[in-house]
């Protein structure tokens, strides 16, 4: 028997409740293909600032490091949210997670489920088909860059957006790797017409492109991308972006799911990966039962085939499809008959 030690980092809002129905799931295939789970729960985000006076702790931190892998839901609240003179926020826990843990790629798949199509307000004869994976990078730019603050008296703030060669590379080759495992298309996404860290970013991938000849490469601006992924969504094979482009990118691309609750992602550097929904901690919902989990077990399902357990994985996105073509949904993505949350995560553990 294989076991795995899960940092589980639940976080605000409905990270506790969509969290609890991937670590259903995971006991579900645990039983079925002989795996074992060690979990270590730690906090953070808005929980771990009202326990322990930091949003991400240092005992999450080591939990963190000690982990084969890590499960997480969401941070953020509204009281901190309506609060723009807070001194700590919930986000920045998230954000010092990243870059302590090295977590700098973050791995967005895209994929439109064809029982679903006729639920995304975009034509189905647009989204049918559409099958992407954005990298985002995640440790660096406009989310990170120094200096950042206020002057003038506090009549002006500002933000910096910096990379380094060195990050837009090891980014870039991850995304260069992915191509070569699926239709070997990259689409760059950038404004390079206008900022001179997407000059670097178009010079240093252009410089990679003859270390992978079988990789067609094209470079977007980013207004044009953000049009292009809801004209012709299967234009797109891999597309490599910064942090903030990707972070916005890919809440617009849910649309072609039908729903922010579907996506999962991954986020990767040289240690331990993090496994966490793309989606926030939708506060509205908090507690109510009606958030989508699927985008959280699909990424245990990611975490899962990351750790070599591919069956195991396979057997959750099989699982998914099934549930999802039978309708059996939260309200989100079935209205009239809607499923709650535990419902959606119990169903998906059941057809396993
Ligand atoms: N990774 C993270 O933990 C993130 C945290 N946040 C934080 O989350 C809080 C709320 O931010 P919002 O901008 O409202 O973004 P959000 O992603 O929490 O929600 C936006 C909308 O997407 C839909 N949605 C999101 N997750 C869903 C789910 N599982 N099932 C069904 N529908 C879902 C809802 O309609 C919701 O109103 C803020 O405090 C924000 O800073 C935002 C994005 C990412
Ligand atoms: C809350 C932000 C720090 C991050 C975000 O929106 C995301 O990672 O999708
Ligand atoms: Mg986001």
């Amino acid at each position: 028997m294989n076991t795995y030690k899960i940092a589980v980092l639940k976080g605000d809002g409905i990270g506790p409740e969509i969290v609890d129905e991937a670590v259903r799931v995971l006991e579900t295939v645990g039983r079925k293909f002989n795996i074992e789970f060690d979990y270590s729960e730690g906090l953070i985000g808005g929980i771990a600032i009202d326990t322990v006076g930091s949003p991400f702790p240092a005992e999450t931190q080591r939990i963190c490091e000690q982990a084969d892998a890590i499960l997480f839901g969401a941070i953020g609240d509204p009281k901190f949210d309506n609060d723009p003179s807070a001194k700590v926020r919930p986000e920045q826990g998230l954000l010092a997670m990243r870059k302590t843990l090295g977590l700098y790629a973050n791995i967005r798949p895209v994929a439109a489920y064809d029982s679903l199509l006729n639920l995304s307000p975009l034509k189905e004869s647009i989204t049918k088909g559409a099958d992407f994976v954005v990298i985002r990078e995640l440790t660096g730019g406009i989310y990170f860059g120094e200096p950042r603050g206020r002057s003038e008296n506090g009549q002006t703030a500002f933000d910096t957006c910096v990379y380094t060669k060195e990050e837009i590379t090891r980014v870039a080759k991850m995304a260069f790797e992915y191509a070569m495992t699926r239709r070997k298309k990259l689409t760059v996404v950038d404004k390079a017409n206008v900022l001179a860290t997407s000059r670097l970013w178009r010079e240093t991938v252009q410089a990679m492109e003859k270390d992978y000849p079988q990789v067609v490469v094209d470079y977007m601006f980013v207004d044009n991308a953000a049009m292009k992924l809801i004209l012709q969504p299967t234009y797109f094979d891999v597309v490599l972006t910064e942090n903030m482009f990707g972070d916005i990118l890919t809440d617009e691309a849910s649309v072609i799911t039908g729903s922010l609750g579907m996506l999962p992602s991954a986020s990767k550097g040289s240690k331990v990966s993090l496994y966490e929904p793309i989606h926030g901690s939708f506060p509205q919902a908090k507690g109510k039962g009606i958030a989508n989990p699927i985008a959280t077990i699909l990424s245990a399902a990611m975490m899962l085939e990351d750790l070599g357990e591919t069956v195991a994985g396979k057997a959750i996105r099989v699982a998914v499809d099934k549930v999802v073509a039978e309708g059996f949904l939260t309200a989100d993505l079935n209205s009239i008959n809607p499923h709650s949350t535990t419902e959606v995560g119990r169903r998906i553990a059941e057809v396993i």
